[in-house]
C-alpha cells in the first residue's frame, strides 16, 4: 500500500480568465504535493494564489488541466470518496437541526436513521455540543456552527480531511479553541489532513509540515518546512516557544515577497 494518503502530481489548472473570457489564466502550474497517512499538512500562500483550487482538485471536485491525483496509491477518478471537506463558508442546511445536519451524510450512505442519529449525537457531544442537537443553525453561534460542521465532516470517518480556511470567520479566542479541538480529534484518529490557511501562525501551530505557495499566476510550491514542535500542542502556548518564533521567521522570509506580490495583484485587479 502507498505511504501517501493523497498525492497531487504535477498538477496544472488553467481557466478562462474571469476578466477576459477570451484569455486563459493558469492558476496552478506543475504542482506536486504529497500527504502521508496520518500527516497534518498546511498550505499557505497569498490571497488568490490557488490554494482552494488545489484543495478542490484533491477533493475530486475540479479536474486539473494536467497532472494526476492519487488516493492511497490509486488514481482518482471523480469525487474523492475517502475525503471529507470543511470549507470557509457555512455548509449547514438552515432547515435542518444540528443533529439532522450531522446525520445527513450517513443517511446518504444508507445508514438506517436510528443508527445515523445515534452516531450524530455522539459526534455532537465529542465536539462539545451535547444537548444542542435540536437547535437550528440560526440558533447557534458562529463557533457552534463550525463545531456542527466539524461533526458533520468527522462522522463519516474520512481517511483524508480537507479543510479550506475553516475558522477564518471566527474571533481569535473561539478560533484557538476550535484549533485545539481539531488537534485533539486528529491526534486520536491520525487522519491525513490538508489544511489551507492564510494564517502562518495557525499553519505552524497545527501542522507537521507547512508548504508555501508562490503568488499567482502559475502558482507552485516555493518552500516546504517540517514543523518539529513537540505534540500535544496548545495552539496559543506553542506560539511563545523560541522554536516557533524561529520557524515563523524562516517561513515568513519565503512568504513575505509572495504576499506583497499577491497584494499588488489584488490592487491592480481592483483598479
Ligand atoms: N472556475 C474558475 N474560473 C476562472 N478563474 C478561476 C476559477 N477558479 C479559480 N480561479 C482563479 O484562480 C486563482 C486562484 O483561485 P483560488 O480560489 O484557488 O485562490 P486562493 O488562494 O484559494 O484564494 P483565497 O486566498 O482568496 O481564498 C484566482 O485568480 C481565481 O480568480
Amino acid at each position: 500500500m502507498s505511504d501517501y494518503a493523497l498525492e497531487l502530481l504535477s498538477i496544472s489548472c488553467t481557466f478562462h480568465s474571469k476578466d477576459d473570457p477570451g484569455q486563459r489564466y493558469t492558476a496552478v502550474a506543475d504542482t506536486t504535493l504529497r500527504i502521508r497517512a496520518g500527516e497534518f499538512v498546511s498550505v499557505v500562500g497569498p490571497t488568490g494564489c490557488g490554494k482552494s483550487t488545489l484543495l478542490n482538485v484533491g477533493a475530486g471536485l475540479l479536474e486539473p488541466s494536467s497532472g494526476i491525483v492519487k488516493v492511497f496509491g490509486q488514481t482518482l477518478e471523480g469525487i474523492n470518496t475517502r475525503a471529507g471537506y470543511m470549507f470557509q463558508t457555512e455548509a449547514l442546511m438552515p432547515w435542518r437541526s444540528a443533529v439532522d445536519n450531522v446525520m445527513v451524510g450517513l443517511q446518504y450512505r444508507g445508514v438506517p436513521d436510528a443508527e445515523a442519529r445515534e452516531q450524530a449525537e455522539a459526534w455532537l457531544s465529542r465536539v462539545g455540543l451535547s444537548g444542542f442537537g435540536d437547535r437550528y443553525p440560526h440558533q447557534l453561534s458562529g463557533g457552534m456552527r463550525k463545531r456542527v460542521a466539524l461533526a458533520q465532516t468527522l462522522v463519516l470517518d474520512p481517511d483524508i480531511i480537507l479543510m479550506d480556511e475553516p475558522f477564518s470567520a471566527l474571533d481569535v479566542q473561539t478560533r484557538q479553541l476550535m484549533e485545539n479541538e481539531v488537534l485533539d480529534l486528529w491526534s486520536a484518529k491520525k487522519k491525513a489532513v490538508l489544511f489551507i490557511t492564510h494564517d502562518l501562525d495557525e499553519a505552524i501551530a497545527m501542522s507537521d509540515r507547512v508548504v508555501v505557495l508562490s503568488a499567482g499566476p502559475a502558482t507552485h510550491p516555493i518552500g516546504e518546512f517540517a514543523i518539529d514542535l513537540a505534540r500535544p500542542r496548545d495552539v496559543a502556548e506553542v506560539r511563545t516557544q523560541p522554536r516557533f518564533v524561529e520557524l515563523h521567521t524562516q517561513i515568513w522570509e519565503v512568504l513575505r515577497d509572495e504576499v506583497l506580490k499577491g497584494y499588488a495583484q489584488q490592487l491592480r485587479k481592483a483598479a
